[in-house]
């Protein structure tokens, strides 16, 4: 019954988070279960690295409110070989037996082709027929509640996250800003704004417009979707929240991206340009709106000066051309 009262708790869930603390405590409750956790998985210089995101201690739940790149528990995920050899064959559980005699099963939560996070269960027994029956059945109510909430999301067109969640990301996000004490090395925002897109739609009609927010959204998702946070804001602007670096990397990540869209050969269109602004998150930034505004008034004016290139609103600033330009609304839309 406490299982069953556990389960009507995860589904209420509406956000990740927890939904994951939800699942490991209903697994919890399980009699032979000693320990649960929740991995995060994540590719960095090339490789998959692994750190626990969310685990129990003195018997409570508690989450890490480190940043991947920052957090000392992190590394390869080849120092976990029969993990590593699994998820590499992309199989739903994985289980092995360590030295000191306990029993981890290790499930994977695949999604559109990866896991970004994997459940981690152990017992000082074996597992059982039972045992299995039952972990898993849990298992598959959260994996198929944690991919109704991907959906939801998600933008239906490209895929990738939608302006509504764009308010939680930026808020936690600006909470990690707080915590970084690094001047040179900070996180950022960046506006993409596609150039003249509608004359793509007056003159190819909408589907081939639709098209080219696809590619071009496929084109941010190799660019930057492993590290960093890219949303579609709407019609044809996108905003990615980049995790810390310094300005010339973070100059030249966004001047590549704005190179490969140049560089592409839309079919039946030819070719597309973009322009980007964007402003540094340091710890003198203001509220997340104003950080928005202040990219939105570098991308305003790439647009104005020729559009197919990469401003950076402090630079901007500092060389005293930026007008205060109250009118840069976000559209029609009310973010905030
Ligand atoms: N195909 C398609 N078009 C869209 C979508 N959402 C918005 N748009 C179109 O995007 C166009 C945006 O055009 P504008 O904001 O006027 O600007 P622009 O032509 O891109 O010119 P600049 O931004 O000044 O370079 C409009 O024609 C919208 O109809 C969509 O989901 N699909």
């Amino acid at each position: 019954m406490d299982i069953l009262q556990n389960l009507v708790h995860m589904t209420g869930q509406r956000d990740h988070l927890r939904l994951e603390f939800s699942v490991l405590s209903t697994l919890l409750q399980l009699p032979h279960v000693t320990q649960v956790r929740a991995l995060e998985i994540h590719p960095f210089e090339g490789q998959p690295w692994v750190r626990p995101r969310t685990w129990l201690q003195d018997g409570q739940l508690v989450n890490t409110d480190i940043d991947f790149l920052h957090d000392p528990q992190r590394k390869p995920l080849s120092t976990l070989p029969t993990l590593n050899a699994g998820m590499l064959r992309k199989q739903e559980r994985i289980a092995i037996t360590t030295a000191d005699g306990l029993h981890i099963l290790w499930l994977p939560v695949w999604m559109r082709e990866q896991a970004r996070v994997c459940i981690e269960i152990t017992q000082s027994a074996e597992f059982s027929t039972h045992d299995l029956d039952i972990l898993l059945a849990i298992f598959q109510v959260y994996q198929n509640y944690q991919s109704l909430l991907d959906y939801s999301e998600r933008d239906a067109l490209t895929g990738l996250l939608n302006r509504k969640t764009f308010d939680e990301h930026l808020h936690r996000f600006s909470n990690s800003t707080k915590a970084e004490n690094m001047t040179e090395i900070q996180p950022w925002l960046a506006v993409i704004d596609i150039d003249h897109f509608k004359q793509v739609n007056d003159r190819y009609g909408h589907l081939f417009g639709d098209e080219v927010l696809i590619l071009v959204a496929n084109l941010l998702r190799s660019n930057f979707g492993s590290q960093h946070r890219v949303f579609r804001f709407g019609g044809e602007e996108f905003v990615i929240l980049l995790q810390p670096m310094s300005l010339s990397a973070v100059s030249e990540a966004l001047e590549h991206f704005r190179q490969a869209v140049q560089d592409y050969e839309f079919p039946q269109i030819g070719k597309i340009t973009v322009s980007l602004g964007f402003s540094g998150a340091h710890m003198r930034s203001p509220s997340p709106t104003e950080l928005l505004s202040q990219a939105d008034e570098a991308l305003y004016y790439a647009k104005e000066n020729g559009r197919n290139r990469v401003c950076h609103y402090e630079t901007l600033q500092a060389l005293g051309v930026l007008k205060k330009q109250e009118q840069i609304t976000h559209d029609d839309v009310e973010l905030f």
